[in-house]
């Protein structure tokens, strides 16, 4: 059976992630207080895999998630998962919505009800929690420096809060992105709706450098569906970019690219390739198929071998 570590406590998102991928006859799953915990517990053999957030359609990219698996011993992606995601805002019993001064959430969910908050909640100050469900949880268990919990339906119920206002996301669409992490022991294989992601260290800061990248896929028909630039940490102004692409390392066009980028590129770290949970088949150019790669590499082998 495997074992599933997450971003917990019970009631956060990610649960819910883990439970859309596995069914619960197949896992056994551990909760861990941050993404880091998580991630360390994997490298350190303690746990097979490890889900947690790494992208959401209101706020973008979840730094704790990008940064933890840009450094560190190599893991990667070997799965994705897209939860709808609602929130609702509880406290305990007896207190409204008017006595609310502060409030405790993920800053992922804040970021996605911050309208709301601004319409009904104006003077609420925000405090960062490590998840929705520890905000939950801390609420219920007593003292607390927020009145309310921005979480989970489920998070609320578990914790016997009151549910104060329901729905409260600023965008009805608003969907979360997580990822399953292993360690770089086997790769899943290639479907045909697949994506890689990639973190590439530029040689040097200069004028087109991030350009010459990008060329690198272009060429390839290769198409990105996410780009994000994050900080080294070496310095300031020293930045890396995490890059997710359509395609498998195994596809022609794909390994040819990622050459390419580790030709020019100070360091590429590979951080997987894996079913896109869309399930659309991603569109290919048939001068960019693995066929029309073949030929070319057959024709080169022919120039190069006249007399064969
Ligand atoms: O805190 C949680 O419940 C999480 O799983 C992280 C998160 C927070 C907000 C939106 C999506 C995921």
């Amino acid at each position: 059976m495997t074992r599933y570590g997450y971003l917990g406590p019970e009631g956060t998102f990610t649960q819910m992630a883990l439970h859309a991928w596995q069914p619960a006859q197949s896992r056994e799953q551990v909760a861990f207080g941050s993404v880091d915990a998580a991630l360390h517990a994997l490298r350190e053999r303690e746990i097979d895999a490890a889900v947690v957030p790494i992208e959401n359609s209101v706020e973008g990219g979840v730094s704790a998630t990008l940064d933890a698996l840009a450094s560190g011993d190599p893991l990667i992606v070997t799965g994705e998962i897209l939860v709808p995601i609602t929130f609702v805002i509880a406290a305990r019993e007896g207190v409204t919505l008017t006595d609310v001064r502060a409030v405790g959430s993920h800053s992922h969910a804040w970021a996605q009800v911050r309208g709301w908050a601004q319409q009904k909640i104006p003077d609420a100050r925000y405090v960062p929690t490590l998840s929705t469900a520890s905000a939950a949880a801390d609420l219920a268990g007593g003292d607390t420096p927020f009145d309310a919990a921005v979480c989970a339906p489920v998070a609320a119920a578990n914790h016997g809060l009151t549910v104060l206002a329901d729905d409260i996301g600023d965008m009805a669409s608003a969907v979360t992105r997580f990822v399953v992490v292993s360690r770089p022991e086997w790769l899943p294989r290639p479907t045909g709706f697949d994506k890689t992601t990639v973190v590439l260290y530029q040689r040097s800061d200069r004028a087109g450098g991030l350009l010459e990248l990008l060329e690198q896929l272009a060429a390839r028909g290769i198409n990105m569906t996410r780009l994000e630039s994050r900080p080294t940490k070496e310095s300031m102004g020293s930045y890396c970019f995490s890059i997710d692409l359509e395609g498998h390392v195994q596809d022609a066009r794909v390994g040819e690219a990622l050459m390419s980028l580790h030709r020019v590129c100070a360091q590429v770290r590979f951080l997987g390739s894996y079913p896109a949970a869309n399930g659309q088949a991603v569109s290919v150019d048939p001068l960019t198929s693995d066929p029309a790669f073949a030929e070319a590499a057959d024709w080169l082998a022919s120039i190069r071998n006249p007399g064969r």
